[in-house]
């Protein structure tokens, strides 16, 4: 099959450009479940790339192009015999997973364990040993695909919670190489992750790397204990920092090294991008488009029950319900990435929040003016600016999240400091984003509460908290995540015996 073949786009896919094939041996190599592109078979049997969902991609594919490094992954699609290819000068590295695989090791123990383990357990999370066999299965391939990728003394930089394993494994296979885990979703508490039949595995499948990366200082510490009491290690007892105060666990000889690195988003690009006429006018077009309202909300998400879509509708609803938001002067966007679609608990979620809708606007709208607009399909990144650009207020109320990469790309797309952001305090974001409107997403009647007072804020109260919160955007962006990161993995290595 050739990857560059199709070039035929349906709406929200990006095209990729057609690609050449990679130089062996790469200095730097990310190793991803997926590809930062997605093959998709089209209906005529023909194929196209597009952009891969998800906030790990859209940070991680431009620090990595810069750096001309190799990325290892899945192209998203089962069993695709894809050769390995350069893309602007990017080398992609597909890993082959069948469809059994796809099923047990992507959407059952990544998906349908870990996943909801990880964020608090908020659906129940399901222990089948035979997905837990077919996630060391495929750890195993991307270990081995990585190790004849990457250069002699090459950085290897493993992502997420789809590959701990592989650190482990990778090491194992070639002790010459450097290498950084970086985990983009939450790390659970310990009483949590204890739940894991597998956890000691887990944890020992970790500390193969030489740097281990969380968002939060939070995530650090729980990992910190486990490696102690699971791994029976001994680590170091201070408290960890952000980008600093790293904490040690001693494996053998080795010191493995473990912190806190926020991740961020390209700001000074979706600044520039925002201030652009094409973006500003289409920010127009698009507050005229639903009819001009007083007010406009907006959520952007992966379609996944961990971003609190429901808790937004009902709070909407209810606020409709007891007169408090006036239905001809609102309006609620929520813009829908399909994800996951055939896991148990994505599908029962859709139907409800398809159903929610339904309902709201059955009860609120008019013809031709729907309360709610809902669109279930990925949006490309410069149309996603002009609807940040045109929301009035930007509701992110996930019930846990890893970062949630949304709330800061809208934050620097607000140059002109309008616009409010509800935050939910369970996002990673929340504890950079302090000026935020931080709401309990479980807490419904302060979720309806403080909707209304950002609804209702003063310009002078708005400004003042936008003013806040790009400055600690636009300081902070990707570059500095990865090279915090990178530099930290690097002093590590020089420090080595
Ligand atoms: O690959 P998918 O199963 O389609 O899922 C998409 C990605 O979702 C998750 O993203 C996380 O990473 C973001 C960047 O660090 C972070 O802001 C967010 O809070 C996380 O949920 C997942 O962790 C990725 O592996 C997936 O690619
Ligand atoms: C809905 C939608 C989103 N995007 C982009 O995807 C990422 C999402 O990252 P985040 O950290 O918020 O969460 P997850 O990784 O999904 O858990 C962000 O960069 C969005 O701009 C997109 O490009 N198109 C879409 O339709």
């Amino acid at each position: 099959m050739s990857p560059g073949a199709s070039s035929s786009n349906k709406p929200g896919a990006e095209a990729v450009p057609v690609p050449d094939t990679p130089e062996p041996g790469a200095q730097l190599v990310v190793v991803a479940n997926r590809l930062p592109v997605d093959l998709e078979q089209l209906p005529d049997g023909s194929h196209k790339w597009k952009r891969s969902p998800g906030g790990l991609v859209t940070a991680l594919e431009p620090v990595l192009r810069r750096n001309k490094g190799a990325w290892v992954g899945w192209p998203g699609v089962a069993d695709a015999e894809v050769e390995p290819i350069v893309e602007d000068g990017l080398s992609l590295y597909p890993v082959r997973l069948s469809e059994r695989e796809v099923a047990d090791y992507y959407e059952g123990f990544s998906n349908g364990t870990l996943w909801p383990l990880y964020h608090d357990v908020v659906v129940k999370p399901i222990y089948d040993r035979t997905w837990w066999n077919t996630y060391v299965e495929v750890n195993r391939r991307f270990a081995e695909a990585t190790a004849e990728v990457a250069r002699e003394g090459a950085t290897v930089w493993i992502q997420d919670y789809q590959l701990q394993l592989v650190p482990k494994m990778l090491r194992m296979l070639r002790p010459d190489l450097t290498i950084g885990f970086f985990l983009h979703i939450p790390f659970p508490p310990v009483e949590i992750f204890m739940q894991l039949p597998w956890r000691a595995e887990i944890i020992d499948g970790l500390l193969g790397a030489d740097l281990v990366g969380f968002h939060l200082p939070g995530g650090a510490q729980n990992f910190l204990y486990l490696a102690n009491r699971l791994a029976g290690h001994s680590t170091t007892r201070g408290t960890v920092g952000v980008r600093s105060k790293f904490g040690e666990v001693s494996v053998g000889f080795r010191t493995v090294r473990v912190g806190a690195f926020p991740i961020s988003i390209a700001s000074a690009e979706i600044d520039e991008l925002a201030r652009s006429k094409a973006v500003k006018a289409r920010a127009k077009q698009i507050r005229a488009e639903l009819g001009n309202p007083r007010r406009i909300m907006l959520g952007v998400d992966r379609l996944d029950y961990t971003k609190g879509i429901n808790i937004r509708l009902l709070a909407l609803q209810e606020l409709l319900a007891e007169g408090r938001l006036e239905p001809s002067e609102t309006v609620f966007v929520q813009l829908a990435t399909p994800s996951r679609e055939r896991v148990d608990h994505y599908i029962q979620m859709r139907d409800e929040i398809e159903r929610n809708v339904g309902r709201i606007n059955g009860d609120y709208g008019e013809v031709g003016r729907p309360v709610v607009h809902y669109i279930h399909r990925p949006i490309p990144r410069q149309e996603l600016i002009a609807f940040f650009a045109a929301a009035d207020v930007m509701l992110v109320t996930p019930v846990r999240d890893g970062m949630n990469l949304v709330a800061k790309e809208y934050v620097a797309s607000r140059n002109d400091l309008g616009g409010a952001l509800l935050l939910s305090e369970f996002t990673g974001a929340a504890m950079e984003l302090r000026q935020a409107y931080l709401v309990n997403p479980h807490d419904l009647d302060g979720v309806k509460d403080t909707l209304l007072e950002a609804l209702d804020q003063a310009p002078a109260e708005g400004k003042r908290r936008m003013k806040a919160m790009r400055r600690q955007v636009l300081a902070h962006d990707v570059d500095r995540w990865a090279r915090s990161f990178l530099d930290a993995l690097a002093l590590g290595k020089e420090s080595r015996p």
